[in-house]
């Protein structure tokens, strides 16, 4: 008797990569909504009255809801419901917080009978900022059950085949979109004269990221039908309980990378916020615009070794080795900033340790997010990668403000500091060193992390230092 042996739709290189551009185009759109007001700070300051402060409130609304337990729910919901279902409910529920951020920030928004309401409590926070937070608070729901949906989404796809390869091209397509939103937002808001502008055309985008990822969501049905699955949960055999989340809670492995995650993130995403400013403050005030054009070499440099390093990992394997060498630099470049620039004030030196920065970006990434699928059953991978991100959003949410109490305690005596504030200056030269020994000690802890999870793969053989691809 002859067996057919019958090709599946992800047997096909084109057809896999197809569905990786259709997910990944998501999350470019995604990211690129994310820091759209980034580079605008001081215009939304002068057009909608948002100080510093009230934009610190805006940018940790992104992750509220997230560490008052929603992702939690998100996993639930991933694992339950699957990949199509979750991702259509974070793809429109970025849409729909997009465009409540969009309204916010327009100019049909002030003057409504919900804007006077808003500004008539907590008068500090303007209408506009609180409609805006509510907005991103959606968004950044939507945006980071999106992000372990793609997750999920790619360890199914690209099972056996080039699984960290495509995660790393996915991150590296989300980093290209940060670098093209902080080039192209400031000239949007300028030529057509409002931040509302750089905001409605990014929502549009997001639009277009629900529809590729409707497209995706015809493949990912007709490979389940190949796999004869049901489409609920489609992957595993077994049913996802929510019982099983215990043994994710309890398990020693995912907490030791759940707390590496966090700890290495808390020092990049936060140090993303101050990078340009730090740079500015230690070579001798140069303009905002050249600190930004020194700093967007750190996530494009990312994005360009990240898929290479996800190669390496597919072919060569060494994860555990490569979150390593990913704290090992990170500890490094925040102790050169916050030593030895100061005290040189060299471009060069400048320019080199955002490349080794960004070399770290690339190592950690590309080698943490495609070993959850080696230490997590499959049935429960949805909810692991939310509840890693649960953990990390926690950081990400508190990590800012820490950093900026910081600064702001370890600069109060600080003569040029102070003689800058009563001369009126646009430009505060601050002194960055505390906040830059916080960032290397959080990679001296996810180093020691690192280290430990090295050691206990070797003991339970769990595979991190394996290729994915099996020759
Ligand atoms: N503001 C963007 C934060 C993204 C956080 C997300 N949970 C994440 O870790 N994504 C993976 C990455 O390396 O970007």
């Amino acid at each position: 008797m002859t067996e057919t042996i019958q090709k599946r739709i992800n047997d096909s290189k084109a057809m896999r990569w197809t569905a990786l551009i259709l997910i990944a185009l998501m999350m470019f759109f995604g990211y690129m909504f994310v820091d759209v007001m980034s580079p605008l700070q001081s215009l939304v300051e002068q057009e909608r009255g948002w100080s510093p402060s009230v934009f610190g409130t805006y940018a940790a609304s992104e992750y509220l809801l997230n560490v008052f337990g929603f992702l939690i729910i998100a996993g639930v919901i991933l694992d339950k419901c699957g990949i199509r279902f979750t991702g259509e409910l974070s793809a429109s529920m970025m849409f729909i917080g997009a465009a409540i951020k969009f309204y916010a920030v327009s100019d049909w928004f002030p003057g409504t009978g919900l804007a006077t309401w808003l500004d008539s409590w907590w008068i500090t926070m303007p209408a506009s900022a609180k409609l805006a937070s509510f907005g991103f608070m959606i968004f950044g729901c939507g945006c980071e059950m999106a992000g372990t949906t793609v997750s999920k989404a790619i360890a199914k796809w690209f099972k056996g085949k080039e699984m960290a390869l495509a995660m790393g091209l996915e991150m590296a397509i989300a980093r290209v979109g940060v670098f093209a939103i902080f080039s192209i937002s400031p000239i949007l808001a300028e030529k057509m004269g409002s931040i509302a502008a750089p905001v409605g055309f990014c929502t549009a985008l997001v639009f277009i990221g629900l529809i590729t990822y409707t497209v995706f969501t015809f493949m990912d049905r007709k490979l389940d039908a190949q796999l004869g699955a049901d489409g609920s949960n489609e992957t595993s055999d077994e049913e996802f309980k929510v019982a099983d989340l215990k043994n994710i809670l309890t398990s020693q492995i995912f907490w030791v990378v759940a707390l590496l995650c966090v700890l290495y993130y808390s020092a990049i995403f936060p140090f993303q916020r101050y990078g340009a400013n730090m740079l500015q403050c230690n070579l001798d005030g140069i303009s905002p615009a050249a600190a930004s054009n020194i700093f967007r070499w750190f996530p494009i440099g990312a994005a360009v070794i990240t898929p290479f390093l996800g190669s390496f990992l597919d072919h060569k394997g060494k994860g555990a080795t490569m979150l390593m060498w990913g704290a090992i630099l990170l500890i490094a470049c925040h102790l050169i900033f916050a030593f030895v620039l100061p005290a040189t004030h060299s471009h060069v030196i400048a320019y080199s340790t955002i490349v080794l920065l960004g070399i770290s970006f690339a190592l950690v990434p590309a080698a943490l997010w495609p070993s959850v699928p080696k230490i997590i059953d499959e049935k429960v991978l949805g909810s692991a990668y939310c509840l890693i991100f649960w953990v990390q959003n926690i950081g990400l949410c508190f990590v800012p403000m820490l950093i900026g109490s910081v600064l702001a305690s370890s600069n109060a005596n600080n003569p040029a500091v102070i003689a800058a504030k009563e001369a009126g200056d646009e430009f505060i030269p601050y002194n960055y060193t505390m906040p830059l020994v916080i960032f290397a000690c959080f990679g001296v802890a996810a180093l020691i992390l690192a280290i430990y999870l090295k050691a206990i793969d070797r003991k339970n053989h769990f595979g991190l230092e394996e290729p994915n691809i099996k020759a």
